[in-house]
């Protein structure tokens, strides 16, 4: 299978096992996903159920105990090396002595791009995610949603071919959480890359979401798989329609039986 028809993630019974001091951790187990190229796949689920585990093993940072990752036909380790992947984490951890040009173009400056493209490549992804005229301020100079921003900025500089978001904005109030997700959603249309995003918050996972995997705990499993077929670009408005109410139901009741499975 070519690279331009595989799927953009195969997951094959995989595990994840973490040594502690009282032993061995069981964090994933099972764990079977494929997702074509294109999408907007959302891991939902509660505190500690593995998502940022499963998020890390398919970027590479954790290895996995047992089972394949494939993206794009190739291994994750491959697929990193190649530039496939964006990451945008929790916090935004941009370089405080650096413009926010500059932290955009960081990731440009370690692929050697030379200066005059890098500027042009980064201001275009600033004026992408909103902040033209923002260039010059430094990180200390613009507000925790603009962060976010310009940390998406930076994820999407070199034109990856997934785009990795672990609860990229948690800790933000619910208003501003909704007007990025808008304003996210418009980026990832723009760009047509595959994302795959980390949160426990339901309205976002369906606002976002083609399709949202939830999670179980002990051991971190999946435990549905489903479909968001609602129109986009998708807006506030649509938050109030019974089709996205009805989807924040049924998946918050996935969710309260997978915070029910943590006491068992
Ligand atoms: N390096 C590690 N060593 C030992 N245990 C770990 C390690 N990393 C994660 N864990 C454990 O694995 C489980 C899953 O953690 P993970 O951070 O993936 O959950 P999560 O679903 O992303 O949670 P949250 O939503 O709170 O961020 C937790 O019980 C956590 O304590």
């Amino acid at each position: 299978m070519s690279a331009a028809t595989a799927p953009a993630l195969l997951v094959e019974d995989v595990a994840v096992e973490f040594k502690t001091a009282s032993g061995t951790y069981l964090a994933l187990q099972g764990i079977d996903i494929e997702i074509p190229q294109g999408g907007f796949t959302t891991l939902l689920g509660p505190s500690g159920c593995g998502k940022s585990t499963l998020l890390r093993t398919i970027a590479d940072i954790i290895a996995p105990t047992r089972g394949t990752l494939n993206l794009f036909g190739q291994t994750p380790r491959e697929a990193r090396l190649d530039g496939a992947f964006g990451f945008v984490f929790q916090d935004p951890v941009l370089l405080p002595w650096r413009t926010c040009l500059e932290n955009v173009a960081l990731p440009l400056q370690v692929a050697k791009v030379p200066r005059v493209e890098r500027t042009e490549r980064a201001r275009a992804m600033l004026a992408l995610v909103g902040l033209e005229g923002f260039e010059d301020r430094m990180p200390s100079q613009i507000s925790g949603g603009m962060a976010r921003r310009v940390a998406i900025a930076r994820a999407l500089v070199l034109s990856p071919r997934i785009l990795f978001l672990d609860e990229p904005f948690n800790g933000l109030d619910e208003l501003r959480r909704r007007q990025l997700n808008e304003e996210l959603q418009r980026i990832w249309l723009e760009s047509g890359t595959t994302a795959i995003l980390v949160t426990h918050n339901v309205s976002e996972a369906v606002f976002m979401s083609d399709r949202v995997l939830v999670m179980g705990r002990n051991p971190g499993r999946i435990i549905a798989d489903e479909t968001i077929s609602l129109p986009r670009p998708r807006t506030q408005d649509l938050t109030r329609a019974s089709e996205f109410l009805e989807y924040e139901d049924r998946l918050t009741s996935l969710l309260t039986d997978a915070y029910r499975g943590l006491d068992d």
